[in-house]
């Protein structure tokens, strides 16, 4: 299971200081959205450049102009651009076809998406990326709910990432489930010791593995 740490709402040094003090324990890195708006594409290509051998996730969170904004995040080092699961069809197919020519991959955002359907339609565009999101604002309204996980019942054939306020303490509800990935911010970023918290995390991770 790959581990994700996203950077959001921190300043340039302050992603640079966390990712020094997490790389050991972190697999993907994302650049979160509000982090690319304060920063632009260059956050993205500085951080690719540091750390080559990491996955590196530009949360673009596009819902429009599909081609040129995956071109922006390719061009800038991301191997991974996301793309809102509300866009039209056409924006979620032109990101795609951005990704085949750059042999790079595109995460579905399934933010605010309630009917299962939209998933069979996402497949059949030739997403193959997801991820299951509890968001900012809504987890003002209390922790992730179960009912996020019926959007994938039965779903086959694509990879599932899950984000939104997890922590320590929900961390270890979520291995059970059928997932790819875990995305964690603030657990981590505002952590007293990010450092240990993520590999405290990411040791809860492994031992699972181990055991399953
Ligand atoms: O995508 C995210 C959110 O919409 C803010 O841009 C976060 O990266 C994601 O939710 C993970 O962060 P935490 O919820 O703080 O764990």
């Amino acid at each position: 299971m790959n581990f994700q740490l996203a950077l959001d709402r921190l300043t340039r040094d302050r992603c640079f200081q966390l990712l020094k003090e997490t790389e050991a324990s972190i697999d993907w890195i994302e650049v979160g959205t509000g982090v690319i708006k304060e920063y632009g594409m260059t956050i993205v290509r500085d951080i690719k450049t540091a750390y080559p051998e990491k996955i590196l996730v530009a949360d673009m969170k596009t819902c429009d102009a599909g081609q040129h904004e995956a071109i922006q995040a390719f061009e800038a080092g991301a191997d991974i651009t996301t793309v809102m699961a509300f866009s039209a069809d056409r924006t979620i197919t032109a990101t795609l076809e951005v990704a085949k020519d750059y042999g790079k991959r595109v995460m579905v955002d399934l933010l605010g998406v309630t009917d299962p359907s939209r998933l069979i339609e996402l497949q059949n565009l030739g997403v193959d990326l997801i991820s299951l999101h509890y968001g900012k604002d809504m987890q003002l309204e209390g922790e992730m709910k179960e009912n996020l996980f019926t959007l994938i019942d039965g779903l086959e054939g694509m990879e599932v990432a899950i984000a939104g306020g997890i922590n320590q303490h929900s961390l270890s509800g979520l291995l059970g489930k059928r997932l790819d990935t875990i995305i964690i911010g603030s657990a981590i970023t505002a952590a007293d010791n990010p450092g240990q918290t993520a590999n405290d995390m990411k040791k809860v991770v492994k031992q699972y593995e181990v055991d399953h």
